[in-house]
């Protein structure tokens, strides 16, 4: 039997309103010793005072609201009180929850983990509601959403009854096999089987686009010293993010802002100039870690300057490859900004704001491409990829086992990859660990 939980739902700090959430056997005669007063009825709204039972104190005028189990998000007996978001008020009643036997805080994640306990959603749309929670922009938005109303799940669940129709047919053959059958897969199940290890392939050579959409693109800002490229970084975060001076070698660590660029999120990344002659040790760290950043980034975009051209920098120009974008800055002092027509640069002024419309519509247009969700649901997680990756590898060992009775085993433990990736199969070992993620109220 589980315990009765109790979190605040809601942001901590003032607010208009705050939501205290309760879920468990206990939930409805905690409300009523809040109340004093006889349930309302589920699902109606009820404006009422609140009361610290021990002392009768008033806590709040609130907005309460209970469900029955099961239907509720967790599956309990859940009860949600709507209070003014004042800290004292939310101190206040959390104090007194505290104090009715059987109830609890809730640790992080609870409210979601419990409700796929009791079967309200796999592990996907679980993971999804987090998505969901953390979204900042409307391309993760949508994503989220699609999989907590259950896409992936029902794909990989698709898969899995597959695999069962296939294994009844091995498992078949098997039991009623003559002694002279061939061995192996038969061969009515061998395209069932290799059908789907293509599909699986198919849905994991996506460019990671959904755990990248998740995370945000990352987009390396590199070129020499003083080409203007923490002017570039503050101009397109519109604030001072990164020290600017006119000292070659200014920046050193790596500084980060996170952008919305047409809804899909970017993590744009500001780097030390690349030069030969670090002035210290300092600054060759720097210009290690600028050049470990350019290499693991999705896009960079490599900075020149305009008003030393033709001569572009050598270290910047090795690094340009499909997927950078060419700048040349300064283009309010430089004149003649028409040369290198084939790395189509596009010019900017970091100090004007000249074209630097250009170029986010430019990197908006790199982002579209590398993250934007098509028809199909997208993996959006490490987890499932190494689930997918295990079944498609337990697929193709099937399809060359010698005997029907181990072609059985590895399609048995392909569906066991796939049962994990929604929770259908035991998952217990993993739940710490994806809840863990969650924070308190979730
Ligand atoms: N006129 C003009 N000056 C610029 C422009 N962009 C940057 N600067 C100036 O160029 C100098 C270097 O700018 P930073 O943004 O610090 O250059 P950086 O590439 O980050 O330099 P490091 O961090 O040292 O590698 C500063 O004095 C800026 O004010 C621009 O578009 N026009
Ligand atoms: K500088
Ligand atoms: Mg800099």
């Amino acid at each position: 039997m589980f315990t009765t939980i109790y979190a605040l739902a809601t942001a901590p700090g003032r607010s208009g309103v705050a939501v205290v959430r309760i879920s468990g056997p206990e939930a409805g005669s905690a409300l009523a010793a809040l109340t004093g007063r006889p349930l309302p009825a589920p699902r109606r709204a009820v404006l009422t005072k609140l009361r610290d039972p021990r002392s009768g104190d008033a806590l709040d005028d609130a907005l309460v609201l209970r469900f029955t189990a099961p239907a509720s998000f967790t599956g309990e007996d859940v009860v949600e009180l709507h209070l003014h978001g004042g800290r004292a008020v939310v101190s206040g009643v959390i104090e007194a929850l505290a104090t009715l036997p059987g109830l609890r805080l809730a640790e992080p994640g609870e409210f979601t983990r419990r409700a796929f306990e009791n079967g309200k959603l796999d592990l996907t749309e679980a993971e999804a509601v987090a998505d969901l929670i953390d979204a900042e922009t409307n391309a993760q938005r949508r994503q989220a959403l699609r999989q907590m109303g259950g896409a992936l799940g029902r794909l990989y669940d698709g898969w899995r009854e597959r695999l069962t129709r296939a294994l009844a047919h091995i498992e078949a053959d098997i039991d009623f096999a003559e002694d002279d059958l061939p061995g192996g897969v038969a061969d009515a199940v061998r395209p069932v089987i290799a059908g789907l290890a293509g599909e699986i392939a198919a849905h994991l050579d996506d460019g990671g686009r959904g755990e990248r959409l998740r995370e945000g693109l990352h987009i390396a800002i590199v070129g020499a010293p003083n080409a203007g490229k923490s002017s570039l970084l503050n101009a397109l975060a519109r604030r001072d993010a990164a020290i600017v001076s006119a000292r070659a070698g200014t920046t050193r660590d790596i500084i980060e802002v996170h952008l919305d660029l047409g809804g899909y999120p970017v993590v744009l990344a500001d780097t030390a100039g690349l030069r030969e002659a670090a002035a210290d040790e300092v600054e060759e760290e720097g210009i290690r870690r600028a050049r470990d950043r350019a290499a693991r980034a999705d896009v960079k975009v490599a900075v020149f300057d305009a008003t030393t051209l033709p001569d572009l920098d050598p270290a910047t120009l090795d690094l340009i490859d499909r997927d950078t974008v060419v700048v040349f800055n300064k283009t309010d002092l430089a004149t003649a900004t028409d040369l290198r027509p084939d790395l189509s640069p596009i010019l900017v002024s970091a100090r004007t704001g000249a074209g630097l419309k250009a170029l986010e519509e430019k990197l908006t247009e790199f982002s579209a491409d590398r993250l934007a969700i098509g028809s199909a649901p997208s993996l959006t997680r490490a987890r499932h990829r190494a689930a997918l990756t295990e079944c498609r590898e337990s697929l193709l060992r099937a399809l060359d086992a010698p005997l029907p009775e181990l072609a059985a085993e590895d399609v048995r433990l392909a569906s066991r990859a796939l049962g994990r990736i929604t929770g259908r199969v035991d998952v217990e070992d993993l739940l710490d660990v994806i809840f863990r993620d969650f924070c308190i109220g979730k």
